[in-house]
């Protein structure tokens, strides 16, 4: 009886306990008469219990092996046999119907898998993919998505904002990477910085406006990489996420590569600073300010001195909401690693961009697993007359101890948590305010201004 209990132990074990149970010299054909014999009583045995309403463990577990129900149906069966309870015999035969259903479906949904590269279904392939016809993408975004292809960019460089991301965003251009193409009057430099994920507007337009500009680059002459060189993203991890998420259904980890420079913070702030004085000069009373330029302005419209800027608006806004300041790196960059794993990211300093630009090309090489050539130009410049070089110790003594803390905090998170292999590590401490060119220049904000190549050391 023993061996006969054996045969209808768990599926995967049969063929060899039958074999043990019944070698073939002693299998005869009264053996045979047996085992049928069992089949019957077994059946039988069932047969009553099903109409009696009663289950005990042994008899439920040979059951299902009997007759051939899933691996699922025996572990829902020794779930039940747990309880040791009666069951309703029609939820009995139901929960057996549904197994069987469960693997068929399950067989189904196997074959439905995708196989080929036509068939992408959550799966970015040089930055095409197809996305699921009933998913909702963007927080928020309610628009239903149909079946077309979505193609998005598989690189991104998030920023920061000011670190020479304009440079190395044209380099990689020039070497053939696809850039987003431009529509209805868009400013040109929509195409290094589509500005999807940072401006509302744009985005509530749905992941197909993203995907639209795009298209180009997964055609018949398909790109290796797609890239979006939005500065501003590094504030929007969440909102990357969640759209790649759903649309890519979680596979978009496998392929999504993350660029980011980081470059002394007092210094990117004097960078913007002069960015925008730059260009608001260039406006006529006619255009349209952009939201993020108001800052510097007095209610009258005139420009703010940096040191002004600096011990007002900058203090303020740095210190009441952190999250909202690209120069908090840490915060930032512990959001991203959470969300998309530490070794997707690849973390340049601004220093060695400007110092050993060869080095900095030598690292993303490595991370695309490429052989881009050439070098880095000098992009985004904003030379003017009105352009700050140095800054006062006024506004150092206000900026400093808002950054100092962070730095802090960065250094260690990133000699915590290591990244990709061909990074800088450890991470070089910032050099002191180190503006990008080196030539003195007016300085616009009063006090005493420190000379840049005396002040330079690391902090
Ligand atoms: N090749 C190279 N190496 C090092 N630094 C460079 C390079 N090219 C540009 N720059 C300096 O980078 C600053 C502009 O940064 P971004 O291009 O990221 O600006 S933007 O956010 O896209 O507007 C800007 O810094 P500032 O001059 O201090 O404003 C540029 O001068």
């Amino acid at each position: 009886m023993d061996e006969q209990w054996h045969i209808i132990s768990p599926r995967s074990r049969r063929l060899v306990l039958m074999r043990d149970a019944f070698p073939r010299s002693n299998f005869t054909r009264k053996s045979l008469h047996h085992v049928l014999a069992l089949v019957v009583v077994t059946a039988v045995v069932m047969l009553h219990n099903s109409t009696s309403n009663v289950v005990t463990m042994n008899t439920s577990a040979s059951a299902t092996t009997l007759f051939g129900t899933s691996l699922s149906s025996e572990a829902h069966a020794s779930q039940d046999s747990t309880e040791t309870t009666s069951h309703s015999s029609s939820s009995r035969g139901k929960t057996k119907t549904e197994n069987w259903e469960d693997e068929g479906e399950r067989r189904e949904k196997r074959t439905r898998r995708p196989t080929s590269s036509n068939d992408t279904i959550g799966i970015i392939r040089n930055g095409a993919v197809s996305r699921p016809k009933y998913s909702k993408i963007g927080a928020g975004y309610s628009k239903l998505i149909n079946t077309k292809k979505l193609v998005l960019p598989n690189v991104l460089l998030i920023g920061a904002q000011k670190a020479g991301t304009s440079a190395v965003a044209d380099w990689l251009y020039h070497n053939g990477v696809c850039k987003a193409k431009i529509f209805d009057g868009e400013p040109t430099h929509y195409e290094k910085e589509v500005h999807f994920f940072d401006e509302d507007v744009r985005y509530h337009e749905g992941v197909e406006f993203y995907s639209h500009r795009f298209e180009h680059c997964a055609g018949k002459t398909r790109k290796k990489y797609i890239l979006d060189a939005t500065p501003r993203y590094l504030l929007f991890s969440k909102r990357i996420h969640d759209v790649y998420n759903q649309a890519l259904q979680g596979g978009f980890k496998k392929k999504l590569k993350l660029i980011v420079v980081l470059r002394e913070p007092i210094s990117r702030e004097v960078s913007w600073y002069n960015h925008r004085t730059y260009r608001l000069a260039l406006m006529n009373s006619t255009d349209q300010i952009h939201e993020s330029y108001r800052d510097i302005l007095y209610t009258n419209g005139t420009i703010m001195s940096f040191d002004e800027y600096s011990e007002t608006v900058l203090k303020e806004s740095i210190t009441e909401n952190p999250l909202n300041s690209p120069g908090i790196y840490s915060e930032h960059l512990k959001s991203w690693a959470n969300l998309f794993g530490r070794k997707r990211i690849l973390v340049l300093s601004y220093d060695e961009l400007q110092s050993k630009p060869s080095k900095a090309r030598w690292r993303i090489n490595r991370f695309l697993g490429t052989k881009y050539k050439g070098g880095f130009n000098k992009s985004n410049t904003k030379e003017s007359d009105n352009k700050i070089r140095d800054i006062s110790i006024r506004a150092r003594e206000a900026l400093e101890p808002l950054f100092k803390e962070m730095n802090e905090e960065l250094y260690k998170f990133l000699r915590d948590h290591p990244g990709p292999q061909m990074e800088q590590n450890p991470f070089p401490r910032f050099k002191k305010i180190v503006l990008a060119t080196a030539k003195k220049g007016k300085h616009l904000s009063e006090g005493t201004c420190c000379s840049h190549t005396a002040e330079c050391g690391t902090v």
